[in-house]
């Protein structure tokens, strides 16, 4: 297969478009895949920030309905007189506490719980499935030995519990128990600051956090650890409150940035998670921390969302799809400019190519593109000069040889044949008489007394005479008849198709008469006689060489009996 300059260059330039393409296209993939990595983690910190924000709201949405029901006239009316005979004040308490339960699900319970009788539960309704119950009589508890109770009524008026994430494992908390909760609570006071009981109500931090958690994606996942980092929620329940189970699973030992969180050096991490349980499947997450005042000091909690890497990345795929067809569309559209471009560059050098092949000198080359002012116009001008000077030489050499082949075969001085051409036309118009049964004579001539032009007046004069006498013997020969000069001062006169001897005799005699005009060299006349020996096909001979020698014996017979005659050769 031979691969042209278009192919090769239309090859590498597609080549180079396709890996310029590739690189940008997977680079362009790459750079937005972390862009979208990044994207991810802050749109998780946000969503954290977002959900530990409506942390803070139920919070401060629960104090101000304690605040609210600690000034409420029948919870003091309720803990200052005897239970008996406050039934109103009870069921009016129960029913401002079923009201505000129903109004926010995150309440397990709510109870009004007095100081005295050990902290016995005066107004209490729990959560119980979907239902409100309100608890009376003897399943009312003392709770006093609760740091819920106990430490709240040290607090001042206004003031509001908070405990620490526990698991609540109060005896019939109904839908509560077992459950993470956080209680909160505020003292009921009287008009001398005294606490007489405390409201307490009871969060429900899984219901919550799983309302927060149905708001996000569906693969987003939550996590919220305590100050120690002990998961407290945890997408997989069996790592939650391990502490309570008397073993401890640790936010920083599965996210170990969040190390950092738990011992106070930063307030928020990013991270990637692709280590130990998540190492099949790699995760994006971002947490943050958050103060809160608690009892018996501050507290803490840690708050993360995460979501797979590969959820985020799914986006990208879409992406790498379209980048792949923008490279393949570049790829293309390099291919077929690369293809373009390549024709562009190697036609003009085909069609160079093409007349150059086709160029003769009689054929000048044609189509050249000499007009274009880049390299392949200079190369054309170039092709187009060289064509110039070839024919040139080519015409000159042509005119060379046609005067070489003329020098070849005529004598230079009279321009007469010489004995070359002579004996080539006396071969063919051997055959011609031989086929056609029809005669030919060969005259052998030669001048008298040559040497005496040459000796008196020089050779100048005898080349002149050579020449006169060549003259002469043509005006007085036909056209068709070969007068040719051999040498010195010989010549041959070949008739062709003489019919009878005496037509011979008369040019014979014609061109003895002929010399009898009168030739002046120099102003000098000069006389010149010439001798003629005669052979005739077929009587003296059928091969050239043999009519030529008889005739020039015949010649010798004449030059030596009487000069400035003729006579044929005798027939042998
Ligand atoms: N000027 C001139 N002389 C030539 C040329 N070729 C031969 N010759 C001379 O021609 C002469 C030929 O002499 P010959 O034929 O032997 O003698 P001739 O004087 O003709 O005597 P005969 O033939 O016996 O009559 C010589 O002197 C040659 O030098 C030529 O081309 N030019």
């Amino acid at each position: 297969m031979r691969w042209g300059l278009a192919t090769r260059l239309g090859g590498v330039l597609a080549l180079v478009s396709l890996l310029m393409a590739g690189m940008t296209g997977l680079y362009a993939y790459q750079v937005a895949r972390e862009l979208l990595v990044q994207a991810a983690k802050d749109e998780l910190m946000t969503a954290t920030q977002v959900v530990a924000r409506r942390v803070s709201d139920i919070r401060q949405d629960a104090s101000r309905d304690l605040q609210l029901l600690a000034h409420y006239p029948a919870s003091l009316a309720l803990l200052q007189g005897p239970p008996a005979g406050q039934a109103a004040q009870a069921e009016q308490l129960a029913t401002l506490f079923e009201l505000l339960m129903s109004a926010n699900p995150a309440y397990f319970q709510m109870r009004l719980i007095s100081a005295s009788s050990y902290g016995l539960e005066r107004v209490r309704v729990d959560r119980d499935g979907d239902t409100l119950l309100r608890v009376q009589g003897d399943d009312l508890q003392e709770k006093r030995h609760y740091p819920y109770v106990s430490d709240t009524l040290k607090l001042p008026a206004g003031s509001t519990y908070l405990s620490r994430i526990v698991i609540n494992r109060e005896r019939g908390a109904h839908a509560g128990l077992g459950q993470p909760t956080v209680q909160m609570a505020s003292p009921v006071t009287n008009a001398q600051g005294r606490a007489l009981g405390v409201i307490v109500v009871n969060l429900d931090l899984k219901g919550a956090f799983t309302r927060l958690a149905a708001d996000l994606p569906a693969e987003f996942q939550l996590f919220l650890a305590n100050q120690q980092g002990d998961f407290l929620i945890h997408p997989d329940s069996s790592k939650t409150f391990g502490f309570d189970a008397g073993r401890r699973v640790l936010m920083q030992d599965e996210f170990p940035a969040t190390r950092a969180l738990v011992d106070d050096q930063v307030s928020q991490v990013v991270l990637e998670a692709n280590t130990g349980t998540h190492a099949s499947m790699p995760m994006v997450a971002a947490f943050l921390s958050r103060k809160v005042k608690i009892a018996n000091g501050e507290g803490k909690i840690i708050l993360g969302l995460a979501q797979p890497r590969s959820s985020v990345l799914n986006r990208s795929h879409a992406l790498g799809m379209t980048i792949l067809q923008i490279a393949g569309g570049l790829a293309l559209t390099g291919f077929a400019l690369a293809l373009l471009l390549a024709r562009w560059v190697t036609r003009p050098l085909n069609i160079m190519s093409t007349a150059v092949a086709r160029f003769t000198p009689e054929q000048p080359i044609a189509g050249l593109p000499v007009h274009r002012q880049d390299e392949l116009g200079q190369l054309a001008r170039s092709f187009d000069h060289m064509q110039l000077q070839i024919r040139q030489q080519f015409t000159e050499l042509q005119a060379n040889r046609v005067e070489l082949e003329h020098l070849a075969r005529h004598d230079v001085l009279t321009g007469l044949p010489n004995r070359r051409l002579f004996m080539e036309r006396l071969e063919n118009a051997l055959q011609r008489a031989k086929r056609t049964q029809s005669a030919l004579a060969v005259m052998f001539i030669d001048m008298d007394h040559f040497k005496k032009i040459n000796d008196n007046w020089g050779h100048d004069a005898g080349d002149a005479a050579l020449q006169w006498v060549a003259q002469q013997l043509q005006a007085n020969t036909r056209k068709t008849d070969t007068v040719a000069r051999l040498g010195g001062d010989e010549f041959v006169v070949l008739l062709e198709s003489p019919v009878q001897r005496e037509q011979i005799d008369s040019v014979a005699q014609k061109l003895l008469d002929a010399m009898r005009e009168p030739w002046f060299y120099d102003g000098h006349l000069c006389s010149i006689g010439l001798s003629m020996g005669i052979s005739v096909y077929p009587e003296n001979g059928d091969t050239a060489d043999a009519l030529l020698s008889s005739a020039d014996s015949a010649m010798y017979s004449i030059k030596s009996a009487s000069r400035n005659n003729f006579g044929f050769a005798p027939e042998g």
